[in-house]
């Protein structure tokens, strides 16, 4: 329960909302109660204008006696049916101010998780898989609005309609009263104990709805590989295995929902039973009017839908502290990535190495070990190396995705921790190995977030990156949708495409990580070309497996477990008979294959 203190600050902001929810909530429930008494009065005028009538039996006044009575009782139909109405507006009101209240709460809610998310460092998204944090962001966020939307609501209306129906039967016959309610307190428990089954059920459900999804999604994404491998039959018994645990556990759920509400009406019926029988006698001692019995009849009957809904209410209570304590668990995250000074300036691109070593948290691998270079303004540098040798690792660091472990890196002589870590991004152009792209135009794949990129810009950018041809010959040109519902590029317009949006940003430091792989050799040197020319009074920093990425470098750096083997020109390195020489004339011995 202590996690749903976190709302309170919403609560608090929407105070006004839950005041005025309240004073409707009360108002509602005064025109509920008001019918239920002019219901008595009516009937008890009925029992006693009978006898009168019948007394002016045969007489002139009988009829007129009939019309008065008439009219009286018609008076109070209309009146209870003004009542009825007032009390559907008040609702209304009360659904227009609470409900509304929690669907800003909602959204406030939403807003402050998913920033949070991007306030998080890359290793926090490296431990935590993309499901649990979609979950939280919508389906926890969702238990929680249960919470400060209908269960609030629900409550409120409980204790309001509590506090005036109560107090107004015991004032006509408490002991009656007490008989009423006995059966309601069974009811709210029972109702409670069958709520929490059906929402661990349900849970249960939603569980294998999202296998079952999950497994749908990545069967069609992979539909190639299953129908080349002929794996339909296999997917399919799959699937079956999937769907049958869905329906089974989707028959238990029905089973308790079939007792559920026989049950209720049950425990209903006996409430009403009793107000009939111990009101009875009440009436056969003098103590009560059949006019009192209909209105705690209908008292019964306006308290059964607020009991009912206490056991849905505490469940859902329940279920949203364990939801917020899922979001608090990840809002107590903190960035550690942060900057004390904050250190705002054009970056001129030196970089220096020092003694920088690296070990991953989460594996304790150590990818970088005693890293020391200096890189100079307008320098380009290439970091070779074989597979898991560490250059995507240093490309992370230049990146402030992670801090060294060990040592530390200077840009332009000042910590990189001293700066301010958006701002630094801000002048970086960084290729990832792994491509990503947005279901969204070519144009805004490059253009990404700055959304006043003139057309120009975006053009260059591309034309640099050797995909100006290639674009030209889609239909739609720069709009040409990508991802789901638009074309798919092949993995080396894809990589393509991903230089041209590090590049149109202008940056001061380019960092390319292997994104040349999927490029033919005539390709990437027309890239390389053209960037030694973009990024003349610029750093760079190509780093790449293949000895063609890097021969144009001014300098490059050969990378074997996390530490440097050799360093210099192609020319140096060549006259060096070393670790470069060997992996030059192997690239290009299988070239020449
Ligand atoms: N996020 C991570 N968590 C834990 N260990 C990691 C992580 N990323 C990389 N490693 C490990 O660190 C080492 C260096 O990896 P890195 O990705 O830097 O190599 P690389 O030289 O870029 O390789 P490749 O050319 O295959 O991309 C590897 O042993 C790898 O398993």
């Amino acid at each position: 329960m202590k996690a749903l203190k976190y709302l309170n600050k919403y609560l608090l902001k929407y105070k006004w909302y839950l005041i005025l929810g309240t004073i409707f909530t009360i108002i509602s429930n005064l025109f509920g109660i008001i019918p239920a008494q002019l219901v008595r009065y009516a009937l008890d005028l009925v029992g006693e204008t009978l006898d009168v009538y019948y007394l002016f039996a045969g007489s002139a006044l009988q009829s007129e006696l009939y019309d008065t009575f008439a009219f009286t009782i018609l008076l109070y139909g209309l009146l209870i049916l003004a009542m009825a109405l007032l009390k559907g507006i008040f609702l209304f009101l009360v659904r227009q101010t609470i409900i509304v209240m929690s669907r800003h709460i909602e959204y406030e809610l939403k807003n402050d998780v998913y920033n949070h998310y991007q306030t998080l460092p890359t290793s926090f998204f490296r431990t935590h898989n993309t499901g649990d944090l979609m979950a939280r962001i919508s389906e926890d966020v969702s238990n929680v609005r249960m919470y400060v939307g209908p269960a609030m609501m629900y409550g409120i209306n409980l204790i309001v309609l509590f506090i005036l129906v109560i107090s107004y039967m015991v004032t006509v016959n408490a002991k009656l009263t007490l008989y009423v309610l006995l059966p309601l307190p069974l009811l709210s428990v029972s109702i409670y104990i069958v709520n929490s089954i059906m929402m661990k059920r349900s849970q249960e459900i939603q569980k294998q709805l999202s296998a079952l999804s999950t497994y749908v999604q990545e069967a069609f994404s992979g539909i190639r590989v299953i129908k080349s491998f002929v794996q339909e039959k296999h997917s399919f018994t799959n699937f079956k295995t999937e769907a049958e645990d869905f329906k089974h556990k989707s028959l238990r759920l029905a089973k308790v929902d079939a007792f559920f509400y026989p049950v209720i009406v049950l425990l209903i019926g006996i409430s009403n039973i009793l107000v009939i029988f111990v009101g009875g006698k009440e009436i056969m001692n003098g103590n009560l009017t059949p006019g009192n019995i209909t209105e705690f009849i209908l008292y019964v009957n306006m308290l059964t839908w607020p009991v009912m809904a206490l056991g849905w209410t505490t469940s859902q209570i329940q279920r949203a502290a364990s939801s917020q304590n899922r979001i608090n668990e990840f809002l107590e995250v903190k960035n550690t990535l942060v900057s004390d000074k904050n250190i705002e300036k054009p970056l001129d691109g030196i970089i220096t190495f020092k003694n920088v070593g690296f070990i991953y948290p989460d594996s304790g691998i150590q990818a970088i070990e005693n890293f020391n270079l200096e890189i100079s303004h307008g320098e380009s540098i290439a970091i070779l190396g074989t597979t898991g040798s560490g250059k995507s690792t240093l490309a992370h660091l230049l990146c402030r995705l992670y801090d060294p472990t060990e040592g530390e890196i200077l840009v332009d002589g000042i910590p990189l921790k001293d700066y301010n870590v958006n701002e630094y991004r801000r002048q970086l152009g960084y290729v990832p190995q792994d491509v990503f792209l947005f279901s969204d135009s070519i144009a805004n794949n490059v253009r990404f977030g700055s959304v006043d990129m003139p057309q120009e810009r975006i053009e260059l950018a591309v034309k640099d990156a050797d995909l100006l041809r290639n674009i030209q010959d889609f239909p739609d040109g720069f709009d040409t949708r990508l991802g789901e519902r638009g074309i798919t590029l092949s993995g080396g317009q894809k990589q393509r495409l991903s230089i041209a949006r590090a590049i149109a940003r202008d940056p001061k430091i380019l960092i390319l990580d292997d994104c040349l792989s999927a490029v033919d050799t005539n390709t990437e040197n027309i890239i390389l070309t053209n960037l030694k020319r973009i990024m003349d009074e610029r750093t760079s920093v190509i780093i790449s497996h293949r000895v063609s990425s890097a021969k144009l470098a001014d300098k490059i750096v050969v990378l074997d477990e996390g530490r440097i083997v050799e360093q210099g020109t192609h020319t140096e390195l060549m006259g060096k008979n070393g670790a470069y020489k060997e992996l030059y004339e192997k690239q290009l011995m299988a070239e020449e294959v």
